[in-house]
């Protein structure tokens, strides 16, 4: 018997490229940057709450830092440049445990043994990557190329489309189309990169972000796990779960 017919989703187009965001995306490690800000905002006797997290996430550091501290108030006694310094060797320290988030994996091996390009645009500076993803260099070998934050081509990190543009120019047969790509992104800003680089974009929320953060993306799922191909076109998974 033959297999399904990809039954696309109406309205989604047929995607013939995937770009991946990385933290909290393919790799489990918006939860360091969380335990880090934490630590040092009990110094000020300070909490972090999940809406400033939802503001930082998926930014540049330099940027992400500058929201960090005038929003916890603690700008006057922490500059953004010191608290990046500050937070630098907890990260350090952190980063080279970085776990896959589920399904990751699968869905890469899968879109890669079908020959459908794939690659990265990460916020994350060289320095970083580079530590989180020491454990993984067999699966990251699989993207076609790699966009991160400090990369000359990303002027502005995420919610700007540098990055995502960037990554499409890079394929062999680039620039793509960005109605031909689709990107996987956990945060709000890269969200909105992905929409202002013209592209869809499938979300998998952290369950602790708020829901109103979910309206902009063309698809929420709860896990890569979920995630369907046909329904954007794309070869389905031979596996059940
Ligand atoms: O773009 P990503 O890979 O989510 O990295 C963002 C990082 O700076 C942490 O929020
Ligand atoms: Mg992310």
């Amino acid at each position: 018997m033959s297999p399904p017919a990809a039954v696309a989703v109406a309205g989604r187009g047929t995607i013939t490229h995937v770009i991946f965001d990385m933290d909290g995306l393919l790799l489990d490690t918006e939860k360091f940057y969380t335990e880090v800000q934490e630590i040092i905002l009990a110094r000020y006797n300070k909490t972090f709450d999940w809406s400033l997290k939802a503001k930082m996430m998926g930014r540049k550091a330099i940027e992400a830092a500058r929201i960090f501290v005038e929003e916890s108030g603690i700008s006057d006694s922490l500059s953004a440049e010191d608290f990046l310094i500050e937070r630098e060797s907890m990260l350090q320290d952190l980063f080279p445990t970085s776990e896959l988030m589920p399904g990751a994996s699968r869905l890469i091996k899968h879109l890669h043994a079908r020959n459908i390009p794939i690659c990265i645009a990460t916020g994350t500076h060289t320095r970083h990557f580079d530590l989180k993803t020491q454990r993984h260099k067999e699966l990251f070998s699989l993207m076609h190329h790699i966009v991160r934050g400090d990369d000359p081509e990303v002027k502005q990190g995420k919610p700007a489309p540098d990055g995502f543009l960037a990554a499409a120019r890079r394929f062999k047969d680039g620039p793509v189309d960005p109605q031909e790509v689709l990107v996987f992104e956990d945060a709000p800003s890269g969200v909105l990169a992905a929409k202002n680089a013209g592209m869809n974009v499938v979300m998998v929320p952290d369950p602790r972000l708020d829901i109103s953060h979910q309206e902009v993306a063309d698809q929420i799922i709860t896990s890569l796990l979920d995630f369907k191909p046909e329904e954007w076109g794309l070869p389905p998974f031979e596996d059940s779960n």
